[in-house]
């Protein structure tokens, strides 16, 4: 039997397998094996090279603009980046990903037109897996629907899933420390459901059989192995509606229900007219949002607080430290303290050092040696 028929085997008997938690066991096995098989079969198909595209990113973060043909993500990126502005130097192996750059508070944010995601896309049929494996590389996952086909947000998911982007949601908690003897020894938080020798058996069609294990916080199975395969990506997601414009008031109420049963919040999306460039603000200000952006105003000696340029920061990489490595040349060795003032500051120009966190809009001033 084949690599692929062994899968379509193990993928029936999942399904026909109900779930409960004298099942979960032998489900749990079923799925890791499941997924080992997948990686054997990728390992093998990729093995022919042509893999990959090779983006280079450049600006402050990469958003990958995802959706189905003719919605209309060429407008948009047409809409979104200034055609004048510097987009700079792209290597791409095709021409199939459009880049623009997007300038907004101060930062420059660069979009990706990933084309082609199309039915099948992570089977790789068509050509797709290529244009996904860009998405794996971006900071942010903007879904672009058309009001009228708000249904194709599923299928966009599912591709991106099989193509191991996990959206909006994080790593579990999991460690695996490889041991010469002893077995399977697993520890676990008190919340976790999952059982013990479901673990195990996820753990052992891994091929791990003597190990310390270490899980904290609930996952599915699902999620466990994501978590063990270690490969999966984890970026955020919005989901942006165009051609808002074709739609008057009265059939609005039948898209947020579209929108609803498939599980979005008609408050959370932003609706937009790539054509008639509207919502565009909103859909920048939520695209600066969900890339946690940070905006430092620096105060230069004898030049005053720079409004125009700001260095821009991101959530989780926003210290002094990391503003410090932003800011290159020879200040961060001669650092000596920062003063900041604004919202990450208990008063006005407050003294802090490299582990200080800076917030939107703080404004600092770097004292270093001479
Ligand atoms: N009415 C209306 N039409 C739009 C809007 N945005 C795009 N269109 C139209 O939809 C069609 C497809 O737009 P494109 O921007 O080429 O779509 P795309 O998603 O880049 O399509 P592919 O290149 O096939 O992936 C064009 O005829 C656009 O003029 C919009 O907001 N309103």
């Amino acid at each position: 039997m084949g690599l692929e028929e062994e899968i379509e085997d193990l993928r029936e008997e999942i399904s026909n397998t109900p779930y409960n938690k004298s099942t979960e066991q032998h489900i749990g096995r079923l799925k890791a094996k499941l997924a080992e098989k997948k990686e054997k079969l990728e390992r093998q198909s990729s093995s022919g090279g042509g893999h990959g595209y090779a983006v280079e990113k450049t600006g402050d973060a990469t958003v990958g603009l995802v959706g189905f043909p003719s919605v209309g993500k060429s407008t948009l990126l047409n809409a979104l980046t200034n055609a004048e502005s510097e987009v700079g130097e792209y290597e791409f192996t095709t021409l199939d990903v459009n880049p623009g750059m997007l300038k907004y508070n101060g930062a420059n944010i660069q979009m990706l037109d990933v084309p082609g995601l199309i039915e099948g896309a992570a089977g790789g049929r068509g050509g797709g897996q290529e244009v996904l494996s860009v998405v794996r590389t971006t900071d942010l996952v903007v879904f672009l629907l058309s009001v009228f086909e708000i249904q194709h947000y599923d299928r966009l998911c599912e591709e991106l899933y099989a193509n191991k982007v996990r959206l909006d949601t994080s790593p579990p908690s999991l460690s695996i420390s490889k041991t010469g003897k002893g077995g399977l020894r697993v520890t676990t938080t008190d919340d976790v459901a999952l059982d013990e020798g479901t673990i195990k058996s996820v753990l052992r069609e891994h091929g791990y059989v003597n190990a310390d294990v270490t899980i904290r916080g609930d996952c599915t199975i699902d999620e466990l192995i994501d978590g063990i395969q270690d490969n999966r990506v984890y970026l955020p997601s919005i989901v942006a509606v165009n051609k808002a414009d074709l739609i008057d008031k009265d059939y609005l109420p039948t898209v947020e229900e579209n929108l609803r049963e498939h599980g979005l919040d008609p408050e959370e999306v932003v609706f937009i007219s790539a054509e008639e460039e509207r919502g565009l603000d909103a859909l920048k200000e939520k695209i600066w949002e969900a890339l946690g952006m940070i905006r430092v105003y620096m105060d230069k000696p004898g030049r005053g607080v720079d409004y125009e340029e700001p260095l821009v920061l991101r959530e989780g990489e926003n210290t002094v430290d990391d503003a410090l490595r932003k800011l290159g040349g020879s200040l961060d060795e001669r650092f000596r303290f920062a003063r900041v003032t604004g919202p990450s500051a208990k008063h006005d120009e407050q003294q802090v050092g490299r582990d200080h966190e800076l917030q939107d809009e703080d404004v600092m001033r770097v004292v270093a040696r001479r």
